[in-house]
């Protein structure tokens, strides 16, 4: 870093947060980000498409679907005007589920000022596309900046200001230029900053979006394991064995391996896979357990992305070359009709590999097929 000329002192850049914010999606994580940017002194408008949510938020502070128990500030106004709530804003966030980031992408491009950045809060890759949610939202927006958002954040624990971190990704360069100080991920941090919530800036986009994509479906992976009565041992395996597959996917799509290891990687993992609070663990418990999918959530449409996002990164991953064993095999048993059972023994039955991946090796595993057989009764 330079020394200031006139007094000798590092320089340190100056970057100012955005005074104003919308945040498009009224749902549980577009709530728990609008409360931490009021929090933060920040002018916040939420826009949702509820009118009795809306009316909730604006009369009573509160929102019982969303954050149970939770006061909202004071500051923090809803609308389900977009044109109206993106009037004059210097930032907006899209947080609604990753199947309708285009949809809101496009409707944000209509109404948003032209030089508005947006990041995008949704963790999946697009179906029928394999784009990550920052490149679907590009090809909407019109050259408008686009990052994201991501990290280790059950919305109700933010909201109650339990202490949290999360990284804020956006580009770095600007032209042939470096100007991290100048980029919105820093002062989209400094918006997303309060005495409970921490930001972090990355221009890793690629590194940030796969994390988040991938965890949810290892999350699956665990609670099926866990629901169908395996312990400590399994879940553990099936975390570090999910990292490599995060790692090995964002290195082939060009983000970087040492952002897995931060707060929308190994941080987003180690959460979503070790508590029933995230909805993906969740119904992977239920379907071990052998509650039918209907009957998962008592019924209720919960958002569950690792569910769809079961098959898209696996697509994703098929067609670079990315070998993701723990994700198929969730696709198989979600999407394919695959024994829980079976298709778990044939996992763990896979020929003995390199631990880490870059070497390769491949040797086949002694397991008969009446191991595989007795191990697959164990877990149906
Ligand atoms: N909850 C959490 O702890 C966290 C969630 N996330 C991510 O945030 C994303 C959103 O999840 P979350 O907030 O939890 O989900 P919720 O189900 O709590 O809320 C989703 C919200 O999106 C709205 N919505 C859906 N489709 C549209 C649309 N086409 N136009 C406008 N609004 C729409 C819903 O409106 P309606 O109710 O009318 O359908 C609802 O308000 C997901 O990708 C999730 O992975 C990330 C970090 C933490
Ligand atoms: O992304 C989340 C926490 O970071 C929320 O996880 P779930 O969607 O599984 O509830």
């Amino acid at each position: 870093m330079k020394d200031h000329a006139m007094t000798g002192q590092p320089f340190q850049p100056v970057a100012l947060p955005y005074r104003k914010v919308t945040v498009v999606g009224a749902g549980s994580w577009g709530t728990a980000l609008a409360v931490v940017l009021a929090r933060a002194g920040c002018e916040t408008t939420i826009c949702g498409r509820d009118p009795a949510i809306i009316d909730e938020i604006n009369m009573k502070s509160t929102t019982e679907r969303f954050l149970p128990g939770v006061t909202l500030p004071e500051g923090l106004r809803g609308t389900t005007d977009m044109p109206k709530a993106l009037e004059g804003a210097e930032a907006v966030l899209i947080v609604v589920p990753s199947r309708s980031v285009r949809n809101v992408a496009r409707q944000v491009a209509e109404h948003a000022p032209k030089e508005t950045p947006v990041a995008v809060c949704a963790k999946g890759i697009e179906a029928e596309t394999g784009l990550l949610m920052t490149q679907v939202a590009e090809e909407e927006l019109g050259g408008r900046c686009v990052g994201c958002v991501s990290g280790p954040t059950f919305a109700l624990e933010t909201a109650l200001g339990h202490p949290t971190a999360a990284t804020v990704a956006f580009p770095f360069t600007y032209g042939d230029r470096l100007r991290p100080h100048e980029s919105p991920a820093v002062r989209l941090a400094l918006s997303l900053s309060t005495e409970s919530f921490r930001s972090y800036v990355s221009d890793d986009l690629v590194g940030v979006e796969i994390g988040g994509a991938v965890k949810n479906i290892i999350a699956i992976a665990c609670g099926l394991m866990s629901g169908a009565g395996f312990a400590e041992n399994t879940r553990a395996a099936l975390i570090t064995r999910g990292l490599d597959e995060m790692k090995a996917l964002a290195e082939a799509l060009g983000g970087r391996r040492e952002t897995v290891t931060g707060l929308s990687g190994i941080g987003d993992l180690s959460l979503t896979c070790s508590s029933p609070t995230s909805r993906n663990m969740s119904l992977g418990l239920q379907l071990g357990q052998g509650t039918p999918r209907a009957d998962c959530f008592d019924g209720r449409p919960v958002v569950v992305e690792g569910e769809m996002n079961a098959k898209s990164v696996t697509d994703l991953a098929r067609s670079v070359n990315v070998a993701m064993p723990i994700c198929e095999t969730v696709r198989s048993i979600l999407h394919e009709g695959a024994d829980l059972g079976t298709a778990f023994a044939n996992l763990w039955a896979r020929p003995i590999e390199a631990e880490p991946r870059t070497m390769d090796l491949s040797f086949t595993h002694p397991a008969t097929d009446k191991d595989i057989a007795t191990l697959a009764e164990r877990i149906s």
